[in-house]
C-alpha cells in the first residue's frame, strides 16, 4: 500500500473583512500504512485544518491528497456523538455508513471501558466518557486511518490516562495508520513513532524526526532531539 501523501502548497481562510488568513504553507508529509506521526506545533497554526484536509472534510485548499484510506476514523476534541441516538447506535451508523456489517457495539464500548452504557444517550456522559465514546466510534469503522485532535485535552488525569492506554495498545499493534494532534510532547514520547512541528501560522513543517526509543522513558531526550532538529 503506497503511503497516504499530503502534499499542502497554501491554505487560506476566507474572512469576513480583509484579505484570507493563511493558515498553512508548503507542507509535504507522506504517512506510511501503520505509523504513527504526532503533530506539534503553536496554538493557531493549522494542526486541525492539516487534519481536516488529510480526512477530505476540507477540500479549498491548494495541494492534492493521495492514497487516502477507504476507512477512517476521527476523534476530534468535540466528541460530535449525535445526541438522540443511544452509543450502540452511534457505532453502528457509522459502521453502516463505511458499508461494513453490523459491529457489537457492546464490545467496542467495553474496550473503551464503557461497558453497561451502550443503551445510554450522550447526553448522560462525562466529557472523558465521550470522548471514549466518539474513540469507539472510530474503532467501530475499523480504520485504516485514525486521526486524533487532542485526544486528552480537558480530560481529568484519570480520564487522560485511560485514553492513554488504550491507545498505547492499540496503536503497537501497528495496523492503523494514526496521526495524532497534540499539545505535550510526553503524548507525542510515549504513543508516536515520529513527530512532525509545524512553524507559527502560516504553519510550515519545521522539523520531521523519529521519536528516539529512549524518550519512551524519558520525554525530555524528545525534547532535546527536537531543538537539535
Ligand atoms: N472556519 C474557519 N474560518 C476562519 N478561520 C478559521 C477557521 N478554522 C480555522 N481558522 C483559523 O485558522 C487558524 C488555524 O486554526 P486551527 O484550528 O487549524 O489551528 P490549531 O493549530 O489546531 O489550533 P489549536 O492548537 O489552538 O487547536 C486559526 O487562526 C483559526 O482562527
Amino acid at each position: 500500500m503506497p503511503p497516504l501523501e499530503l502534499r499542502i502548497r497554501r491554505k487560506a481562510q476566507p474572512r469576513a473583512e480583509g484579505p484570507p488568513l493563511e493558515v498553512l504553507r508548503d507542507v509535504a508529509l507522506d504517512f506510511p500504512t501503520g505509523s504513527v506521526t504526532a503533530v506539534l506545533g503553536p496554538s493557531g497554526c493549522g494542526k486541525t485544518t492539516l487534519l481536516r484536509i488529510l480526512t477530505g472534510l476540507d477540500t479549498a485548499f491548494e495541494g492534492s491528497v493521495h492514497h487516502r484510506p477507504r476507512r477512517i476514523g476521527m476523534v476530534f476534541q468535540e466528541p460530535r456523538l449525535l445526541p438522540w441516538r443511544s452509543l450502540a447506535d452511534n457505532l453502528r451508523m457509522v459502521a453502516a455508513a463505511a458499508g461494513l456489517p453490523p459491529p457489537r457495539p457492546e464490545a467496542l464500548l467495553e474496550r473503551v471501558g464503557l461497558e453497561g452504557w451502550a443503551t445510554r444517550l450522550p447526553g448522560e456522559l462525562s466529557l472523558g466518557m465521550a470522548r471514549r465514546a466518539a474513540l469507539a466510534r472510530a474503532l467501530a469503522v475499523q480504520p485504516e486511518l485514525l486521526v486524533l485532535d487532542e485526544p486528552f485535552a480537558s480530560l481529568d488525569s484519570e480520564s487522560a490516562g485511560r485514553i492513554r492506554a488504550l491507545l498505547a495498545e492499540l496503536l503497537a499493534e501497528g495496523r492503523t495508520t494514526t496521526v495524532l494532534v497534540t499539545h505535550a510532547l510526553e503524548d507525542a514520547a510515549e504513543l508516536a513513532g515520529r513527530v512532525a512541528v509545524l512553524t507559527a501560522r502560516p504553519g510550515t513543517l519545521s522539523a520531521l524526526l523519529d521519536v528516539p526509543p529512549a524518550a519512551r522513558r524519558e520525554p525530555a531526550v524528545l525534547r532535546a532531539a527536537l531543538v537539535q532538529a
